[in-house]
């Protein structure tokens, strides 16, 4: 059943609730210049609840109580059979919501979409091999340390261990990534994180703080790869 209240499901004191983190993290991405002119979101699934933030608003200005939430398992299409418990009045959920449940159906705790300009730039770099998808690599620098091994093994990245992030073609419409993002995480079962050129970047993490800080590895290495590649130097 669709509920315009449950305001419960969004009042906390805990500063760790996903109402509130998500308010927190998108001011904090902002600040980072991720998420200005209204792009990128951020999405949290605790136990069996999906919290999104709405969409087409200024991300820094995001309240609790502007944050819908989503009863998971849920269908992805069509957006009118979503399982919506909390549906905010006069806003709408983010047009990122299929791309942040792909995410969740894989075992992911929170998934953060930025439109950082050195995940942009990375994609600029990176050309499309024929017959293959493009794909952003990196290795012997020591931030990929940051990244996790991937979902179907242990520890994190080695030092001279390569990291590879899928690169998808962008959309005129953020939905219709969906499909291309979905392939890219079957291809690349290890990855945590998808380029889309000319847009942007979706990261996901087990939980809060692992996707912030994988996000910020990422964000790293993708300014110190643009950098080196400047300066000529080969990034890997
Ligand atoms: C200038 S933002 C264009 C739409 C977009 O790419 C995006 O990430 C915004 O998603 P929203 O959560 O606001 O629907
Ligand atoms: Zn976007």
């Amino acid at each position: 059943m669709q509920r315009e209240d449950n305001d419960h499901l969004v009042i906390s004191s805990d500063p760790n609730h996903p109402a509130n983190l998500i308010p927190e993290l998108c001011r904090k991405f902002y600040q980072l210049g991720w998420v200005t002119g209204t792009g990128g979101g951020t999405s949290i699934k605790q136990d069996n609840l999906i919290y999104i933030a709405p969409s087409g608003v200024q991300k820094e200005l995001i309240k609790s109580e502007n944050i819908f939430v989503l009863s998971f398992p849920t269908p992805k299409y069509p957006p009118s059979d979503r399982k919506y418990i909390r549906k905010p009045m006069g806003l709408k959920p983010s047009a990122c919501t299929p791309l942040f449940l792909a995410a969740f159906e894989r075992g992911a705790g929170c998934s953060i979409h930025t439109h950082s300009q050195w995940a942009v730039l990375v994609t600029l770099l990176v050309e499309k091999v024929h017959g293959k998808g493009a794909c952003f690599e990196i290795s012997n620098v020591e931030q990929i340390k940051g990244i996790p091994r991937g979902r179907t093994k242990t520890g994190m990245l080695g030092f001279h261990d390569t990291l590879r992030i899928p690169i998808i073609e962008n959309t005129p419409f953020e939905e219709d990534l969906t499909g291309s993002l979905e392939k890219a995480m079957e291809e690349y079962p290890d990855t945590y994180a998808v380029l889309v050129r000319r847009h942007g970047i979706y990261v996901w993490g087990d939980n809060p703080a692992k996707a912030k800080t994988q996000c910020e590895s990422l964000d790293y290495l993708f300014q110190l790869a643009v950098e080196m590649h400047k300066l000529g130097l080969p990034w890997i």
